[in-house]
């Protein structure tokens, strides 16, 4: 096949967007469901794993909320209430193994346990065989407290289920030279080794009224993946000539290759997932020594303490010029505003108890620097 790529995978998230469950008005989309249907079945007869990030539920209820105006937020919400029950029901109805829903949130990923029971849950699903489908809890979830887009949700799946590869199953052939609905002329990438600021100017928003973020999403999400060791195949899914190939390890869009130096799980868990609650300053010494050194932050070498954030939450790490780290508090900001300058000897008769003599843990901290 010319512009062809090999890839290697095994265990893979399949994110199917809405613009696809929904059609495009000129054939049914049952029919695109139903093929994609038939290629886990097929991927899975071939031992691989799959875990289905499935869009579709707010336009699966629209017909009895909101036809003839703009929805509000609740509306949309309660779309999606009625409508993700029809569309599990519609996959449901090609698998004879069970399809087990997982709707989950941004607080879900940014919450410790809730990540690690996520994952738990992920592993048993796939060792009983049950074929897990993935949405945003969006009756739950506002804005602020979102992913946003199942792009960028299939991509922390991924990463949580430690996949290989994501496939991106959408209304158009790949990654494009220009949004092909505004450019006639426009040509399709099939390979994208590195995903730089050049790639992303490319991307536009989504083609359709039903679809979220649009390209732009799907190169967040791909970079994300990159990043930590997972390769992406962004294709169309409403072509029926593309499963085949993906079948055989052989992309027919475009392949984001995965970067060789993928950061571990954790790395990733509190470097993308993690919300920053709050910052601690500290001085050139304590930088150096964690920049330089591999060490643990002291007591000692914080300056200042800003926000309110608890033990256990992500922070913040900067000196006066730049951030440098990110990593989970040991204490509480009250408790390091009290114990900022001194000596880990001190914390004990400061606050009366400890928890050890870090701020933050070496294990418990990335660098930041150089993004
Ligand atoms: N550079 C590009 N290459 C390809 N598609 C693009 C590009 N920029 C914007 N798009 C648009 O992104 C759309 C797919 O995203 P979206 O509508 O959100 O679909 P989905 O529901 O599958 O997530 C395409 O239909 C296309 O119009
Ligand atoms: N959670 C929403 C999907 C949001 C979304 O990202 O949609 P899409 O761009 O079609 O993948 C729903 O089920 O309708």
């Amino acid at each position: 096949m010319e512009g062809a790529t090999q890839f290697k995978w095994q265990r893979a998230v399949v994110k199917v967007g809405s613009a696809l469950v929904r059609g495009d008005g000129a054939a049914d989309p049952q029919h695109y469901v139903a093929r994609i249907a038939g290629f886990i079945e097929a991927a899975l007869a071939q031992g691989k794993e799959i875990i289905l990030v499935s869009s579709g539920s707010v336009a699966a209820g629209k017909d009895h909320i909101a036809v003839y105006h703009q929805p509000t937020i609740a509306e949309k919400q309660a779309m999606a209430a009625i409508g993700q029950m029809r569309m599990m029901a519609n996959w449901q109805q090609y698998f004879s193994r069970p399809c087990a829903q997982l709707l989950l949130t941004y607080g879900d990923l940014h919450h410790r346990t809730r990540y690690v029971n996520i994952k738990n849950t992920l592993r048993e699903l796939l060792k009983h065989s049950a074929l897990p489908i993935v949405n945003e809890n969006d009756t739950v979830a506002v804005n602020e407290l979102k992913v946003g887009d199942n792009d960028n949700l299939a991509a922390y799946t991924a990463m949580i289920a430690q996949a290989d590869t994501l496939f991106i199953l959408s209304d158009i052939d790949g990654l494009f030279t220009a949004d092909p609905r505004r450019d006639p002329g426009a040509t399709k990438i099939p390979v994208v080794e590195t995903i730089t600021p050049d790639i992303h100017r490319l991307a536009g928003g989504a083609g359709s009224s039903v679809g979220t973020g649009g390209m732009q999403t799907k190169l967040q999400a791909a970079e994300k993946c990159a990043n930590s060791g997972i390769q992406t195949v962004i294709v169309n899914g409403r072509q029926d000539s593309v499963f085949e190939p993906l079948l055989q390890g052989v992309s027919p869009g475009t392949l984001f290759l995965a970067q060789q130096s993928g950061q571990s799980a954790r790395s990733q868990w509190l470097k993308h997932t993690l919300k920053s609650q709050g910052e601690v300053l500290v001085d050139e010494g304590a930088a150096d020594a964690l920049l330089r050194r591999g060490a643990s932050l002291l007591p000692s070498g914080i300056v200042d303490v800003i926000g309110q954030f608890h033990s256990g939450d992500a922070i913040t790490v900067r000196t006066a010029q730049r951030v440098i780290a990110k990593g989970l508090a040991n204490y509480s900001a009250a408790d390091l505003s009290q114990l900022k300058g001194l000596r880990t000897s001190q914390i004990a008769t400061v606050l009366g108890y400890t928890r050890g003599d870090v701020a933050i843990h070496r294990d418990d901290l990335i660098l930041l620097t150089g993004q």
